[in-house]
This record gives C-alpha cells, structure tokens and sequence, in this order.
C-alpha cells in the first residue's frame, strides 16, 4: 500500500529525536485523573450506560489511508485502515427515524434553536435538552448503538458498559443559509452519526472526510443507516441546496482509566495552561504530546499557536509549516502558514497559503478574507472585492467581510452599497468597531450630500443613523442634525 504522506522522516527532522517517546508517569497519572473527572462531571446523568445485549452488525468500510488519529491508533486499526465504518442496512427502522423526527418537530414547534459548529450555525439541540427524544435516543443506545460500537472496535470498547455518551445532538440542515458545520475533530474518543430522513429529501449533504481517497471524499448513507468512527477523524457536515436533512450526533468515550487519550489531555491541558497564562507549562505539555505522538498534525498546531503567543513568529511559522506536513489536507494549518508570513510582512507568501487553504477548504471564510486583504494592500480592487464576496457566500456571518466590501463600494462612490455592508456587518456584530467607525462616516458624507441636494429629510434620516446606535452623542453629527433641523423649521414656519 503507498504510503500518501511520509511524515516520519519530516517530523525526525524536525524534533531531531526518534518518534513515539513513552510519557512520564506522573504525567500519564494526572491524564488519567483528567479523564476519570471529565467523565464524572460530563456524562453520566443524562445518558444510557451500562450492559447491552449484543449484536453483529455489517458494515462497509472507508479507508483513511495512513492518517494519523490521536490516541489509539494501533488499537483502531485491528482490522485493517477502514476505520469509517457506515452499515449495510438500516440500523434503524423508519418507525423511530419518523418518530424521532416527529417529537423533535413537536417539541420545536417551527421554531429551532440553533447549535454552532465552529465559524457557523445549525438548526439543532443537544439531545438532553429535548425530553422526549433523548428517551428513544437512550433505547437506541442500548439495543442498538453501543452493541454496534462494541462490535467494530473490539479493541477499544474491551467492556460495553464502559461506553458513556459525551454529548449528543440533533440537527436539521436546511438550505437557506447554507448551514454545515465547519471543519473539525469531534472532542470525544468514537462518534456516530445518524441519518433520520429519505435522502431523496434533500439536495447535497452527507459527511466529508478529509482523509478519504485523493482530495477528501463525501461519504452519503440512507435513512435509517450509521456511521461509526473514531472521533480524530476531520470530517464536515456538507451544506444541503434544497429539502431538509435530520441527523444525530452522538460523541462517545469508554469510562475506565483504559479509555483515557493521552494526546488529546495534554493538548487539553496545555491549552487550558495556555488560557491561564501559564505559556511555560503549555509550552511543556504540547513538547511532550509532540514526542508521544510525533505524527498528529494538531500537536504541531498547539506547539505552534503557543510560540506565536510568545512572540516567537518564526518558530511558529516552522510549526504551522511541520502541522502541515504532518496532515498536508489540513486546511487550517494551511491558513495558520499563510497568517505566520502575513504577521512577518511577506505578502506573497501568506497569498500562496491563503490559495491552499481554499482549495482544501472551500468554506475557509477567513482564508477568502484574507486574500482580499492582501489585493488592498497590492490596490488590486476588482481581485480584492471579488474575494470578499466569496468569504460571504461561504460564511455570511464573516462580519468583516461585509465590513470591507462596504469600503470597497465607497471608494468607487458607490454609497448606497457601502451602506447596505456596514449595516449587515452590524447586525451580525453591532460592536465591529471598524463596521461601526466607517458606517459613521458613510452615514455622514450621505447626510451632507442630501443636504446639499436639497433633501433635508434625508439628510437628517441619514445623521438620525449615526445618533440613534452608531456614535450616539457624537458632537460633529449632533451639530449637523441640529442645524439641518433648525433649517427645515425655519422653511416649513414661512
Ligand atoms: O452532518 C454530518 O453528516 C456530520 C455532522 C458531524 O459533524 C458529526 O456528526 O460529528
Ligand atoms: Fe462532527
């Protein structure tokens, strides 16, 4: 079998030492401590656990080739690298897909609440928050689900009543925004995810997953079918263009001291050490996540994000570049390369990465974002508008985007445009203080033209703007308003 991405020599190179270093044992101790408390604090109420019967299910399997999960990895692989594993028939029936569907439509009433998935948002709820869904979701766990996980992943699942629920949702995709989650690795050890609906339903959709075939692949099931896996794997919900598409998530992890991921805790450790401004302790953590798993390309990411707050840009940059190496699909390591050379002035460097992170990651906001940027700073408007508009229509929530597609418009004059960005930047973020500085001076330039055309209720609906939300008591603006008023009094009095 070819071997896709030889990183072991890179990554030799780059730590300078052999790969796989055992941990510490006291490191591994409170690991294991993290693990055990994470499962007592976050799993066990709401959720089914305990014996199941069991089951033998089939199921056709995706290879992932030689990508590198987290934790794990050997166990995982028992069988061979098809370690995306979607069943032959429906695990469940249309009864409870129509019925899960059913209670969740009753319990939303036409009115769903929304879950975010990184840069974006999906119709959904977590599954404890709805009642009377999480009772069939907990039959299902026990008659169905857990026996299923159990059965594929022999070696990780050694006792079934150590499986426990981490989290779990439903989602209802929907077209008109372009709902999907983004990119990402789900924060549990296995995970599942259920088709509820007739795929004839819905247009697009299915789960992409970076590690298939040559680029990614779409992996698509029918009602009623399911996908289990190991949770490091990069996937993404894909957007739907019509219909509608229900699915259940579920995030599983195995509550014994066996089940805890040594990776994932230090690089959760050493984030939260990162968040408290313990920068030397993080910096610690992340090395020796880097020496116990030597080819998972987050590890590098940490180590990276952690120089970078040091003020260490090249050492960071070398980092993002080896997280890249270590998983070349990785379309965020690919963007953290591109802003590394940004923050070192090289323009035309962080452009080529911008490129790759948008060929991997079409749906990358920030990566078309940023190429915009970098056309303004090079006076390339057509280029610079064109990208913009792309971050919009991946990410209609990218506030800045709109922000400075709004500039774009004024500084050909084109008023009414710039207007329309700097207020949809604003409903999307009303303190944007670039959305809010430039819609002040919008605002005014078009009250005082108003006004020098003669439309004196414009021009003050235009200063009434800035007063009422944007620059409240700005004096320039209050003055202005009070003398266009004064003037229309005088006018309407003779
Ligand atoms: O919508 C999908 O197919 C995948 C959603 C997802 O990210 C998950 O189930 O973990
Ligand atoms: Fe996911």
């Amino acid at each position: 079998r070819p071997r896709p991405w030889g990183t072991t020599q890179i990554i030799k190179d780059i730590r300078g030492g052999s790969a796989f270093q055992d941990l510490p044992e006291s490191e591994k101790l409170l690991n294991i401590q993290e693990h055990l408390k994470e499962i007592e604090l976050n799993t066990e109420q709401d959720y089914f656990h305990g014996n199941c019967p069991t089951i033998e299910i089939e199921t056709q399997g995706y290879n992932v080739g030689s990508f590198v999960l987290p934790d794990f990895n050997k166990e995982f692989r028992s069988k061979g690298d098809a370690l995306i594993q979607v069943t032959s028939s429906p695990l469940l029936t249309n009864e409870e897909c129509d019925n899960i569907i059913n209670l969740a439509e009753e319990h939303f009433q036409g009115d769903w609440s929304k879950l975010p998935s990184g840069r974006f948002e999906i119709c959904g709820s977590w599954i404890k928050d709805i009642p009377s869904v999480k009772e069939s979701f907990n039959t299902l766990l026990r008659e169905k689900l857990f026996p299923s996980l159990a059965h594929l992943f022999p070696d990780v699942v050694k006792d079934v009543s150590d499986l426990r629920i981490q989290s779990a949702y439903l989602f209802k995709y929907t077209p008109e925004s372009g709902e999907k989650t983004d990119m990402h690795m789900d924060s549990s050890l296995l995970s599942f995810t259920i088709l509820l609906n007739d795929p004839d339903e819905f247009e697009g959709g299915g789960t992409f997953y970076e590690s298939l075939g040559e680029h990614g692949e779409t992996v698509t099931m029918g009602k009623g079918h399911v996908c289990f896996r190991p949770a490091g794997l990069r996937h993404r919900g894909q957007p739907i263009t019509s219909g509608q598409r229900y699915v259940i998530g579920g995030f599983v992890t195995v509550a014994s001291k066996d089940g805890c991921e040594h990776t994932r805790q230090l690089l959760t450790r050493g984030t939260k050490a990162l968040a408290d401004g313990d920068t030397s302790h993080a910096r610690d953590l992340f090395e020796l996540a880097k020496q116990y798993c030597p080819e998972f390309s987050e590890t590098y990411m940490s180590y990276a994000h952690c120089q970078r707050k040091f003020g260490d840009l090249t050492g960071a940059l070398k980092s993002y570049k080896a997280a890249h190496e270590a998983n070349p699909r990785n379309a965020d390591s690919a963007f953290m390369v591109g802003v590394m050379y940004g923050e070192l002035g090289n323009d035309d460097d962080a452009m080529k990465w911008y490129k790759l992170a948008t060929e991997l990651n079409e749906y990358d906001g920030d990566a078309w974002y940023r190429q915009g940027l970098v056309y303004s700073r090079k006076g390339m408007t057509n280029a610079e508008r064109e990208m913009y508009q792309q971050a919009i229509d991946v990410q209609p929530n990218h506030a800045d985007a709109h922000c400075n597609l709004g500039c774009s418009f004024g500084e050909e004059g084109d008023v009414e445009n710039e207007i329309k960005c700097y207020e949809r930047a604003l409903e999307i973020e009303p303190t944007n203080d670039d959305a809010l500085n430039n819609a002040k001076a919008a605002y005014y330039y078009r009250g005082v033209d108003l006004y020098r055309a003669g439309d004196l209720d414009g021009s003050l609906k235009a200063f009434d703007r800035i007063l009422n939300g944007i620059a409240p008591n700005e004096p320039s603006v209050l003055a202005a308003y009070n003398a266009v008023l004064k003037e229309k009094q005088e006018k309407e009095a003779s």
